[in-house]
Parts: structure tokens; sequence; C-alpha cells
């Protein structure tokens, strides 16, 4: 598998995890592959910086009602509240946040606060925890949208670095390899 190669080049695609070393794969059994239909559920973000923003745009995107739980945001995710796009309750996590949330996103700086954002979820709540696959309910995965198709990578929670230059290899080749399939 490793001379794997979406784009034609003599570049391999090198991982540890990519040759699937036994004790590398802590997260078996494979998750169960799905598109989640969100639109109009509540999605709480606990954390207000880099990787939530990447999460709340593609929440954003596909219909969520967005709160984010942070003393602070990026500049991308406060314009979002300037413009009323999402709720922003500008202070530190605690609980009772999560009220109501269909939908759990703990991506702070602060792994005990991700911690106990994933102990404080109910067992209906669907939870992510960005800073520990272990604790997640489901992963985010890399999408590639090409008219009405969407392309998803994921490495099972396993090599977040190697997802994302597949998406890379993925979008560069999509246009020849659809070319006569739509
Ligand atoms: C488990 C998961 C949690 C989750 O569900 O979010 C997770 C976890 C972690 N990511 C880490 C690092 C980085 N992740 C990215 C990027 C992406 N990460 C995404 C998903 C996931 N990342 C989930 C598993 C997906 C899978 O593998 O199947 C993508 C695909 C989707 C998305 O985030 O929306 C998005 C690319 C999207 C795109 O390009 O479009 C970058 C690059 C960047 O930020 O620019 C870096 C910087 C490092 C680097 O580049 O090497 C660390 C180490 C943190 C640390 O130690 O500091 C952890 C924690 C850990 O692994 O323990
Ligand atoms: N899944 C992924 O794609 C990745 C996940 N990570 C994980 O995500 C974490 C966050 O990364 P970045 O967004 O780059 O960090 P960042 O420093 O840009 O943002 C951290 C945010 O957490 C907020 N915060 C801190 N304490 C809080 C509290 N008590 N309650 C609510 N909000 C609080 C801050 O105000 C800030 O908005 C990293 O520590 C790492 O664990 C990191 C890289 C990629």
């Amino acid at each position: 598998m490793s001379d794997m190669n979406v784009n034609g080049s003599d570049e391999t695609l090198e991982s540890e995890a990519f040759e699937a070393e036994p004790e590398a794969d802590a997260f078996a059994p494979s998750p169960y592959p799905v598109d989640l239909r969100v639109k109009g559920e509540r999605a709480v973000v606990v954390g207000g910086g880099r990787v939530a923003t990447r999460k709340v745009t593609h929440l954003l995107a596909a219909g969520a009602k967005v709160t984010v739980v942070a003393p602070e945001l990026d500049e991308r995710l406060a314009a979002e509240a300037d413009d009323g796009a999402i709720d922003w309750r500008c202070k530190p996590y605690a609980t009772g946040d999560l009220d109501g949330a269909r939908i759990v996103i703990a991506c702070t700086d602060d792994q005990d606060v991700n911690h106990r954002v994933v102990a404080d979820a109910e067992p209906g709540q669907l939870v992510n925890n960005t800073g520990d696959p272990s604790e997640s309910d489901f992963f985010n995965v890399a999408v590639v949208e090409h008219g009405n198709l969407i392309f998803t990578v994921s490495s099972k929670g396993i090599d977040p670095a190697l997802v994302r230059r597949v998406k890379q290899r993925l979008a560069d080749a999509l246009p020849d390899l659809l070319a006569d399939a739509q």
C-alpha cells in the first residue's frame, strides 16, 4: 500500500499508520461511516481558536445552529458572531453549556477542559474531543466537494497529517478523474 499514488507522481505517502502497524490500530473496529444531517440541530463548540474555526465552518455549511463557548474568538469566528451567524457565550466553559446540543465538539487548548466537556455530555449527545480521539464518538473527516459529490478522507483518527496530504492530492486529481464521469 505504501506506493499508493493518487496523482501519478513518484512521491509516495509515507506513514507509519498507513503501514497499519498492529499497535497503531487503537481505534479498531473501523468507525461506522455516514453523512450526518444536522440542519436545524444545535451544535455546541467549546473553544474559539483555529481548530474551532474549521469545525464551525463545516457545521454552518451543514445548517446547524452553532453556539461557541470561549472567552476569546479567532478573527473569523468573531466576524461570524458579529453577523449573528453563531451564538457566542463569551466565558470559560461551565457545566450546563451543553444543554440542548445534539453535537458537542471540545477544542480548547486546555485538555482538562476538553476532558470535562466529554464527561459532562449526556449519552444521547454526539461528542468529539479534538485533542483525544479515544474520547470521541465521531471523527471530523477531510472533505473535498465536487458538484453534488462529497469525497471524505479519514484515517480512523490515527493520522490526521496523512489525511490532510491525501485530501490535497484528491482535490488535485478529481477534475481529471471525473472529467467523463458526469
Ligand atoms: C482525531 C481528529 C479529531 C477530530 O475529529 O477533529 C484529529 C486529531 C488531531 N489532529 C491533530 C493535528 C492536526 N490536524 C490537522 C488537520 C485536520 N485534522 C482533521 C481531523 C482530525 N484530527 C480527527 C481525525 C481524522 C482522521 O485521522 O481520521 C481534519 C482531517 C478535519 C478537521 O479538522 O476538520 C483536518 C484536515 C482538514 C483539511 O485540511 O481540510 C492539522 C493540520 C492543520 O491544522 O492545518 C494538524 C496539525 C499537525 C500536522 O499537520 O501534522 C492532532 C495533534 C494535535 C497536537 O498534538 O497538537 C490531533 C490529536 C491527536 O491525534 O491525538
Ligand atoms: N482535531 C484537529 O484538527 C486538531 C486538534 N488540535 C487540538 O485542538 C486544540 C486547540 O487548538 P487550536 O484551536 O489551534 O488552539 P487555539 O489556541 O487557537 O485556541 C484555543 C481556544 O480555546 C479557548 N479556551 C481556553 N480555555 C477555555 C475554557 N476554559 N473554556 C472555553 N474555551 C477555552 C481559547 O479562548 C481559544 O479560543 C489543541 O490543543 C489540540 O488538542 C490541534 C490541531 C488540530
